[in-house]
């Protein structure tokens, strides 16, 4: 075991825009070796020698060439290793160590290229060398070490142990594949990292990122294995607050972050000043995690990354030491080698052989002893020592009865014990560390647990509350519903009364309604025998009036008068045959005759023009009829609707009088509408008759010209002397022929007379009957006019009405009495019953509600039983989700050397191509997960 120091590279980046704005200039000047830099600050003046140290613009792929490459193949001879970045924030270390883009073959940082340089030599490897590879990502945050990729792990323990040394419990280590896989993670994780604004860099880490790789290779020849892990390290960056502006959260990880710095400062100061004999590495995590690579078994690579300007000066000042003290840190690497059989077996050898001395060594000392005891002495060049027994002088010893000489038995021991004694302090320091680990460890879950328990506490607490809350409503809501119930008895008690005393009223009503149907028969009988009388009196009325207004014009006096003139005339004229008649006369008679006829005709279209009036007057009759009739049913309704509204009135005891009014008015208006309707057919009617009677004055005018002529011509008639008997005879023709024609007029005259008659009667008829109709409806509308005016007197009426009837039927009233008492006691009955049956229902009503009380209140606490125990349960679950996150990369993916990739379960290698699909499977699904 050769002690190793740590490598120091130094970088500077280009100035940024913020220190050239604030008017920074470049400070620094590498020599041509590249090994040393000069600082020309303000403050101070002066050079640092490194391993390496790269300008502004070293390329990234030249950083790890010249500084990291052989680390890669260190790793894989079974060292481990260690590369982490250290400067101010905003420095370059994320760019140095992860770079811009981790695809970009220019501008990919270390950790991408080393992955790289991995597989490549795993490619490169013999075939009989078989590797897996590893990779898990964590980040110290706020001095809490969390799993990248297992974010729910957020604050790990570490331990340490013989095989294993430091390490950290139950961080998730992914198997991977290729190159492409292990991107896959880094992308994953990067994801998942803090970081903020500051002033000095726009995506400052707030953490402490650390990869680790384990790449295990065994020799499958041989069965010895080597496994290297690597460590890469991205610090978060040292910061000055006042610089980077933090606060509020910042600047408390700002001050953890400076923690956990000043902590690697101080194990690096013990390490190099050579006087301490403690190193303090359990002061942070991150000296605990880094306490292999700063002192132990590393091979590692310090890059301080520094800014090249003099805004910049102190903090690159400040970096610079730290690089120089650290690269005097001297580590110890060693091979991380599991033995062959072979190299087993002779090891064992080994072994024996220093049991076999030891054993004779200690069987000697008893001897020494027991002579001791027994009060002898040995001399000095007899005292038992290691030396003589691991040269096998065994005559150098002093005669012990229990000393045994191994001689015969086993070859000469080989090792000094002095070797031994070291190893047993290196394994007790080292069994120390794993207990203070363990204490840590216990510490950690005490706390956790405590935690939890609080936690759950609070917990616990919020659904008393809850509970608390839940019973209250639940009181309230259950006084409520009682309230409610009882709310809801009431009113079905109260509405069985009410159906009782509406059984009671309806029966009331029944009677009211037999009685009405009384009173409404006999309303009707009494109506009907005033009408009887009404009519029989109209009849004689009309009778009276008929003989009243055809006394007036009777003309059939006057034409039989004139017909009976005529005929006088004509029997004259027969009887006088010899008659005197002149020819004037004749001639005059004939014109008369003529005038006669004109005005027959006239007069036949009179009364045809009358007909066709008569027949118009029928249908107005036949519709006043209906009017009438119509007016009658309205009437009748009317009057019931009355009589109804007045028993409705009755019944409820409300005023009415709106709606009477209304009606009264409704009523008013259609009577006063009908009887003005009437009054004009009437007065119509009454015109038309004037026009008749004056036609008919006209006529019988006509019909007296008609006779005066008559007579005139019977003048002129017996004045005509007999002489001429030719013409006599003629005449006399003549005359017959006229006569005949006259009879004939006469007897169409009398049809017509007799017609006119008929019509003249009926249209007096008619008369009579609408004046009858309308005094009717006068009379009715005066009736109904009393009815609704004189509403209050017809009450008082009532009032009266009902007490003379009550009166008078006294007894028939007690007998009602008893018979209501009788019914009443039912109704009581009833009542009684129902009240009963109430209480009997609040009594159920109150059990049921208690019932129901308690069985909620159980419902409750079985449900707030099931959620306690659904918590526990997503707690558990939560833990074992996250881990079955990435349960894929649990799969050990071993690879041969010379690129062949092995099948874990048999031992056919697959080719380059099936890995490859193994990868794509990997980071689709990764890509799905994210
Ligand atoms: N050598 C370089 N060449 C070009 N640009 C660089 C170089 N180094 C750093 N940068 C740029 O400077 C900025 C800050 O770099 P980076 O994030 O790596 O700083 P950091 O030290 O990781 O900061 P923090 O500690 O705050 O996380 C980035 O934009 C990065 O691209």
């Amino acid at each position: 075991m050769s002690g190793n120091n740590i490598k120091v590279v130094c970088r500077f980046r280009p100035q940024n825009s913020l220190e050239i704005k604030e008017g920074g200039q470049p400070i620094i000047d590498i020599d041509d070796e590249g090994t040393q830099v000069s600082l020309k600050g303000k403050d101070f003046q002066g050079s640092f020698a490194f391993d390496k140290v790269f300008g502004m613009h070293t390329p990234q792929a030249d950083v790890f060439d010249y500084s990291i490459k052989s680390t890669v193949n260190e790793i894989l001879s079974g060292y481990n290793g260690t590369v982490f970045a250290y400067g101010q924030t905003g420095s370059g270390k994320t760019y140095s160590m992860m770079g811009s883009d981790i695809d970009d073959e220019k501008s990919k940082g270390i950790i991408p290229r080393i992955v790289g340089q991995i597989f490549d030599s795993i490619l490169a490897a013999p075939s009989n060398l078989e590797f897996t590879v590893k990779v898990s990502y964590m980040e110290i945050y706020m001095e809490k070490v969390r799993d990248l990729l297992n974010p729910s792990h957020d604050n790990l323990a570490i331990h340490e142990d013989k095989t294993k040394g430091v390490y950290v419990k139950d961080l998730l280590e992914v198997y991977v594949g290729s190159t492409d896989e292990v991107y896959e993670v880094m992308r994953r994780g990067s994801n998942n990292r803090v970081v903020a604004y500051t002033n000095m860099n726009a995506e400052s880490s707030r953490s402490h990122s650390i990869v680790v790789m384990t790449i295990t290779q065994k020799n499958m020849d041989t069965g010895a294995a080597k496994s290297g892990k690597l460590y890469l390290v991205d610090l978060a960056g040292s910061e000055k607050v006042g610089k980077t502006g933090a606060s509020g959260q910042t600047l408390e990880e700002a001050k953890k972050i400076n923690k956990s710095l000043t902590a690697l400062g101080m194990v690096i100061n013990s390490l190099t000043d050579g006087k301490s004999s403690h190193v303090p590495y359990r002061d942070s995590k991150l000296t605990r995690i880094l306490q292999e690579s700063l002192g132990g078994n590393s091979r590692t690579t310090l890059i301080i990354n520094c800014s090249p300007s003099s805004y910049n000066e102190a903090e690159t000042l400040s970096t610079l030491r730290f690089g120089m003290r650290a690269k005097s840190i001297k580590n110890k690497a060693k091979v991380n080698a599991d033995l062959s059989p072979a190299e087993l077996k002779a090891l064992l050898k080994r072994v024996k052989s220093e049991t076999v001395t030891f054993q004779t060594y200690i069987s000697a000392l008893e001897g020494e002893v027991n002579v001791w005891r027994t009060g002898g002495s040995v001399p000095e060049d007899r005292w038992v020592t290691m030396e003589k027994i691991s040269k096998g002088d065994f005559s150098a010893l002093p005669p012990a009865p229990g000393f045994k000489s191994p001689v015969s038995e086993d070859s000469r021991p080989a090792t000094p014990a002095i070797v031994l004694e070291k190893d047993e302090r290196d394994e007790l320091l080292k069994r120390e560390n794993e207990l203070m680990d363990q204490i840590a460890e216990k510490e950690t879950e005490l706390a956790n647990r405590e935690k939890l328990l609080e936690s759950l506490k609070e917990e616990m607490t919020y659904y008393k509350d809850q509970e608390q809350l839940v019973t209250k409503e639940n009181q309230q809501m259950t006084a409520e519903l009682t309230d409610l119930r009882l709310q809801l008895q009431k009113i079905s008690y109260e509405s069985k009364e009410n159906a009782i005393t509406v059984d009671s009223l309806k029966e009331s009503n029944q009677e009211l309604m037999t009685e009405l149907d009384e009173l409404k028969r006999t309303l009707a009988e009494t109506r009907m025998a005033h009408k009887d009388a009404v009519n029989d009196e109209k009849e004689k009325k009309k009778a009276e009036k008929m003989a009243q207004m055809m006394s007036g014009f009777d003309p059939s006096g006057e034409i039989n008068e004139k017909e009976r003139q005529i005929r006088d005339a004509l029997n004259k004229l027969d009887g006088d045959s010899t008659g005197s008649l002149s020819i004037e006369e004749l001639v005059s008679l004939r014109r008369d005759l003529a005038e006669s006829k004109v005005l027959l005709e006239q007069h036949t279209k009179t009364i045809e023009d009358l007909t066709y009036e008569r027949d118009a007057l029928g249908k107005k009759k036949i519709d006043l009829e209906g009017r009438l009739s119509n007016l009658e049913s309205e009437y009748e309704e009317l009057l019931d609707k009355t009589i109804a509204e007045e028993e409705a009135q009755v019944q409820k005891n409300v005023d009415i009088a709106e709606t009477i009014s209304t009606l009264k008015g409704k009523l008013e208006s259609q009577y006063n509408a009908k009887r003005e309707m009437q009054q004009r057919e009437i007065e119509e009617l009454k015109r038309e008759l004037d026009r008749k009677n004056e036609s008919h004055q006209k006529i019988s005018n006509a019909l007296a010209d008609l006779k005066t002529a008559n007579d005139q011509l019977q003048v002129a008639l017996s004045e005509q002397p007999s002489d001429n008997q030719s013409e006599l005879s003629e005449r006399e023709k003549d005359l017959e022929r006229m006569r005949k024609t006259m009879a004939n007029q006469l007897a169409e005259f009398e049809v017509m007379k007799k017609a006119l008659m008929r019509d003249l009667q009926q249209r007096c008829e008619k008369v009579v009957e609408l004046e009858m109709s309308l005094d009717e409806t006068r009379e009715q509308y005066n009736s109904v006019l009393r009815a609704s005016n004189n509403k209050a007197q017809q009450k008082k009426m009532a009032f009266l009405e009902r007490n003379l009837e009550q009166l008078t039927n006294v007894q028939k009233q007690l007998v009602e009495q008893n018979a209501s008492l009788k019914k009443e006691v039912a109704v009581a009955e009833r009542k009684l019953i129902a009240r009963n049956e109430r209480i009997q229902s609040l009594e159920s009503l109150l059990q049921d509600a208690q019932e129901k009380l308690i069985s909620q209140n159980q419902k409750f606490e079985a449900q707030l039983q099931a959620i306690r125990e659904r918590l526990d349960q997503a707690r558990s679950q939560k833990s074992q989700n996250s881990m079955a996150a990435l349960n894929f990369g649990r799969i050990a993916k071993p690879l041969r050397g010379g690129g062949v990739a092995v099948v874990e379960n048999g031992d056919s290698p697959t080719s380059p191509t099936s890995r490859d699909k193994r990868g794509s499977w990997i980071s689709g699904f990764m890509g799905s997960r994210s």
